[in-house]
């Protein structure tokens, strides 16, 4: 190899190293900013942080996306918590009532028997006051008795009477014969009789009333009232629906009861009587009441029926406690009808008191001595209007005054 032949392979390995050499430096001085540039950008990085990063040169990464949200699962309905049922309002406890006193209630009612009875008493005064009494004057003072229902027997006797005083007596005077008329009419009712409710038990078991009488007559509103003077005397009561014939008779029956605080016992429609009045006698003795009131049927055709359904009810009562009283209901503007269905019932059952129901709506009061007299047991209570408390304790005297008012 000649000397010219190194001197041009060196000059050759000469030109490609500086070449290379260049080639870098001016590539490092492409990638870097001027260097002022760099100072500002250094500068408002530290003293401005809020700006935002200078991009770097290097390519950045894709974010990948994100991924898709799963769907959420449909939310189940949360299930309604269940509506505890509105707690029903406690019914409000029933206020009793007080029911009225007995003891003067007929007075209370004088003004209604003193209207009804008007004609009687006016009648019998308007004669008796005359100046001197023929025989006229004596059939009109007998016509005015029958026609007031006092009855025949009755009649003539209260007639001879009067007739006897106003002659031994010399009566002239219509005040004097007034007072004369009033003490017969008194002796001629009753004035000893006892007229108390029997209705205290013996052995520590409570009096039993049964109240029978025709349907219709005012039975089933007899008992209820009698529960309210019951009731008004401080004394503890049972009722007994024995009146199964009609459904809604047992329901009132409660409603009186209810309204004075006393409980009545009922059997299904149509049931045993007896069985009705046994249970109510049984709870009685249980409840350890004072009185046991017990209504009846009186929807009876037959006397043999009668006999048999009465009799019954008593002897079957009779087997818990004995029956303290009969109260035989009448109503008192059925007049001659009423004293037939006395005297049935009379012979049925041992009726050892009568209640005279709507004397406030008859003009015929001499009633109460006709039955009295045809039964031989005494008048006990009045029934006088349509109100709670219109059964009045009968007394002979007030009644009297009444009528002469
Ligand atoms: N004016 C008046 N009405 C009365 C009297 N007593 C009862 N009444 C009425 O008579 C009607 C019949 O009375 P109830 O008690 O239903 O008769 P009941 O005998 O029980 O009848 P049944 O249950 O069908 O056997 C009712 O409208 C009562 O209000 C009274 O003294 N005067």
């Amino acid at each position: 190899m000649t000397t010219l032949t190194l001197l041009l392979i060196l000059a050759g390995v000469v030109v490609v190293l500086g070449a290379g050499l260049g080639l870098v430096i001016s590539r490092r001085r492409a990638e870097l900013p001027p260097p002022d540039e760099l100072d500002a950008i250094t500068e408002e990085v530290i003293e401005h942080p809020e700006h935002p990063e200078p991009q770097l040169e290097e390519p950045v990464a894709k974010p990948k996306p994100a991924p898709k949200p799963k769907p959420a699962p449909e939310p189940v309905p949360e299930p309604e918590p269940a509506l505890e049922p509105e707690p029903a309002p406690e019914p409000a406890p029933p206020t009793l009532e007080r029911p009225e006193a007995p003891k003067g209630r007929l007075v209370r009612l004088r003004a209604r028997l003193a209207r009804s009875q008007g004609t009687l008493g006016k009648g019998l005064l308007a004669v008796l006051g005359r100046a001197s009494l023929d025989d006229a004057a004596w059939e009109e003072i007998e016509d005015t008795l029958l026609a007031a229902d006092v009855g025949v027997g009755p009649t003539d006797e209260l007639v001879e009477q009067l007739k006897t005083r106003m002659r031994v007596e010399g009566i002239k005077d219509p005040n004097h014969a007034r007072t004369v008329l009033r003490e017969e009419l008194i002796a001629l009712i009753g004035p000893s009789n006892d007229r108390s409710l029997k209705s205290t038990g013996a052995d520590g078991k409570p009096g039993v009333v049964l109240v029978v009488g025709v349907n219709g007559t005012g039975k089933t509103t007899t008992v209820g009232r009698l529960a309210r003077v019951l009731v008004a005397e401080d004394k503890s009561v049972v009722l007994g629906a024995a009146d199964t014939f009609r459904a809604a008779a047992a329901e009132q029956l409660q409603t009186w009861g209810e309204r004075v605080g006393v409980n009545t016992v009922r059997g299904p429609e149509g049931g045993d009587p007896a069985s009705v009045g046994f249970d109510a006698v049984q709870k009685g003795i249980a409840d350890g009441v004072d009185v046991v009131l017990v209504d009846t049927a009186g929807r009876l055709h037959t006397k043999a029926g009668l006999m048999d359904e009465l009799g019954k009810v008593k002897r079957v009562i009779e087997k818990q406690a004995p029956v303290t009283e009969v109260l035989l209901v009448i109503d008192a503007t059925t007049g001659q009808n009423g004293m037939t269905q006395a005297r049935v019932f009379g012979e049925v059952v041992e009726v050892t008191g009568i209640v005279l129901t709507k004397l406030d709506g008859t003009a015929k009061g001499g009633i109460v001595i006709a039955v009295q007299r045809e039964l031989g047991v005494p008048v006990k209570f009045v029934g006088l209007g349509e109100g709670v408390d219109d059964l009045a304790p009968f007394d002979p005297e007030d009644f009297v005054d009444a009528l002469l008012e």
